[in-house]
Parts: structure tokens; sequence; C-alpha cells
């Protein structure tokens, strides 16, 4: 250690899952290096167990398990840079581990693809939706009681397969998946935010790397500098910093979106009873008093610290708005707690809920 991992022109293994929208962000983050920093990129493939086994994700412990994969790679030097959907990714920061960039979010809407052209507002009375998102159902029932939403697995190219083959009416994906696979022409209708708040995270990617590889004026230093955009990081912060401080207090499916908008970034976020028969939703902004990045285009420190104050302020109205209590059943509903705190759900459990559990 203390010598800069790499020099320019050295090799550097970003580590990719297999499916096809990992490894097109992938593939998006390799040119991005040798082109930023003159790396001579190699693609390594590691499998997850959630790209083995097809068990519903709640039992194999949520999306969590292909970041894991991905993060173990790195530890053991398998590879020096991952690449992760943002918002699949734990709010808990992992030892040794740096979010080294988050690169210019991409769109950040949720999308309907339906047959024949249908939007959310003219499919037709009972419509079957799929979607595998607890986030998205909760949304989607609040919006369209009368809708059947179907509980969907698989991959992108899969789930758009089951609109095309008959069997659901729609499907509602991340707007960014769709688009980093050039699908984008199976969109029928891009649900404002207003009515569906996306992931928090949604449309942005992590570029991770061993914190000890980050030597101040290194090559990789360099690179991931460039490649970060602090509006974006920005943002995502006080996304996920609203998530990680619901965690602590419910475990029901939350969205989350924040935009820079008039010298201000607004925070909108919703809570919803897993069931959908209830939402909470809330809002707050922040004045950014400074610029939110330096002349490098790394986000400030008073940037990224308002916009975490932003998230945590946001979740507690959401608290005191009885955010904790929208669980339908069990103790927690009730306002017990046992020695292990809310009761019902384990503590995994309680991390993984909270995640968007639709697999890329
Ligand atoms: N949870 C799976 C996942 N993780 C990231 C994306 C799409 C890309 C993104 O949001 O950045 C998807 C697919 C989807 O939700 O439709």
């Amino acid at each position: 250690m203390g010598e800069p991992l790499v020099a320019t022109g050295a090799r550097l293994r970003l580590g990719t899952r297999g499916s096809d929208l990992a490894v097109t962000q992938s593939g998006m983050i390799a040119d991005a290096l040798s082109e930023l920093g003159g790396f001579d990129v190699d693609l390594v493939r590691v499998r997850t167990e959630g790209d083995v086994n097809r068990a519903p994700l709640a039992q194999i412990g949520g999306t969590g398990v292909f970041v894991t994969a991905l993060r173990d790679a790195l530890l053991r030097s398998d590879c020096d840079v991952a690449v992760h959907s943002l918002k699949d990714l734990p709010s808990a920061p992992a030892d040794g581990l740096t979010i080294a960039a988050v690169p210019t979010r991409a769109e950040v809407r949720d999308v309907l693809c339906a047959r024949d052209g249908l939007t959310l507002d003219t499919l037709p009375t009972g419509a079957r939706v799929g979607t595998g998102s607890p986030r998205r159902a909760a949304q989607l029932r609040a919006a369209r009681p009368d809708l059947t939403v179907v509980d969907l697995r698989g991959n992108v190219p899969t789930r758009l397969g089951k609109v095309t083959g008959g069997e659901l009416d729609a499907v509602v994906l991340a707007g960014a998946g769709l688009s980093r696979l050039g699908l984008l022409d199976a969109v029928t209708d891009y649900l404002d935010p207003s009515v569906m708040l996306p992931a928090p995270g949604q449309g942005a990617l992590a570029v991770e790397v061993r914190t000890a590889d980050l030597v101040p004026g290194g090559e990789l230093a360099a690179a991931m500098a460039a490649l970060d955009d602090g509006a974006a990081r920005a943002a995502v912060t006080a996304e996920r910093a609203l998530l990680s401080r619901l965690e602590a207090g419910c475990s029901a499916p939350v969205g989350a979106l924040a935009r820079h908008a008039d010298g201000a970034l607004h925070l909108d976020a919703v809570v919803g009873a897993p069931d959908g028969t209830r939402l909470l939703r809330r809002s707050a902004s922040t004045r950014t008093s400074g610029p939110v990045t330096d002349e490098t285009g790394a986000p400030t420190a008073e940037a990224v610290t308002a916009a975490r104050d932003l998230g945590i302020r946001l979740a507690e109205t959401l608290l005191d708005a009885g955010a904790a209590d929208l669980m339908p059943t069990g103790p927690a509903a009730k306002g017990e707690t046992t020695a292990a705190g809310t009761t019902g759900v384990s503590a995994a459990a309680t991390g993984s809920e909270l995640m968007d559990s639709d697999r890329a």
C-alpha cells in the first residue's frame, strides 16, 4: 500500500454480474474509465446467489445478495472496481470499500410497458400489471385500486416478455434500465413522480473501489473524481439518508426522489402500507447556500451535509406522521416491541423489504 494501485495504461479489473443490464452498465463505466483515466479495463464476471437462485428474493436475503457477491470480490481483490445500481445498495456503508463515484444520473422515473400503447390512465378495469416491488405495488394500488397487481420476477427482458406473451397487460420497470438496454421503445407511459416515486437512488450507478486504493493524487482517485457528478451525488445522498433513517423506524416500502431546482434541493418521499391501502407522502426542501460542486465537479462538503440533513428531516416528518404504523398486521402495528426491537420482522427482513426487490 502507499503506492497508487494503477498508473495510466494500467489494467483495471471491473467486476460485473452477468445480466444484460449489469454487463451494459459495467461496460459504460469501463469505457468512461478508459477515456478518463487511460485505463485498460477488463470485465470480470462475478456470479451472485441472486442470479442462480430463483427463490423469492425475500427468502434469499433481498436484493442485497447481488451486491454482497460483488463486494466480496472487491475485498478478495478478484476485481478492482464494481458497478452497482445505486438503488440496490444497502444504505449501510461496507467496511474497506468506498463509493468513489456517482456518475450523472439517467432517467429516474418508473415506466409502464403495456400492450396496445395503454397508459396508467387508460388500462382497463382489472388489468393485470406485473411488478415484484412492494413500492411499485403500493403506489399502483393507490393510483388505480381496480388493477390486479401480479408478483413478477426475472430480468428486464423476461419481464417485458410477459406483456408481449399476453400473460400480463403491463409491467412497471425502471426507465433507467430500459434506457441503458436500448429498450425504451417498449415504454407506453412515463409515470410521473407525483403518482409513482422511484426507489431511492433509482437511475444512478455507484462505482465502488477499495478505500485503500483511493490514494489522494493517484490515477484511480483522479478518474473517479472525473466520473463523479456532484448534483447526482447530493440527490442520492438525500434519498439514501431518508431511507436509512426510516429503516430504523419502519419496514414498509419507500419511494424517494430529490431534485435540484431554483437553487434548492427538493425531496419527495412516500411510505406505503405493503397492501397498498395507505400511502404517506411528504416533501421538504433545503436551500443550497453555496455551490453544489467544486471546480473539479465533486460535491462540496456543505452540499452533502445539507442533503443528508434534508433526508433525515423528511424521514422524521414521515415517522411523526405514522410511517412506522403502516404495517397492517403483526405486533408492530399495535405498537408493541420486544427486546429485538420492532416485532414481527427480523432485522434482516427489515433491511431487505425496504429495498426495491425487482431484480435487474
Ligand atoms: N431492482 C432491480 C433493478 N435495479 C436497477 C434497475 C434499473 C436501473 C436503475 O434503476 O438504475 C432495476 C430494474 C428495475 O427496477 O426495473
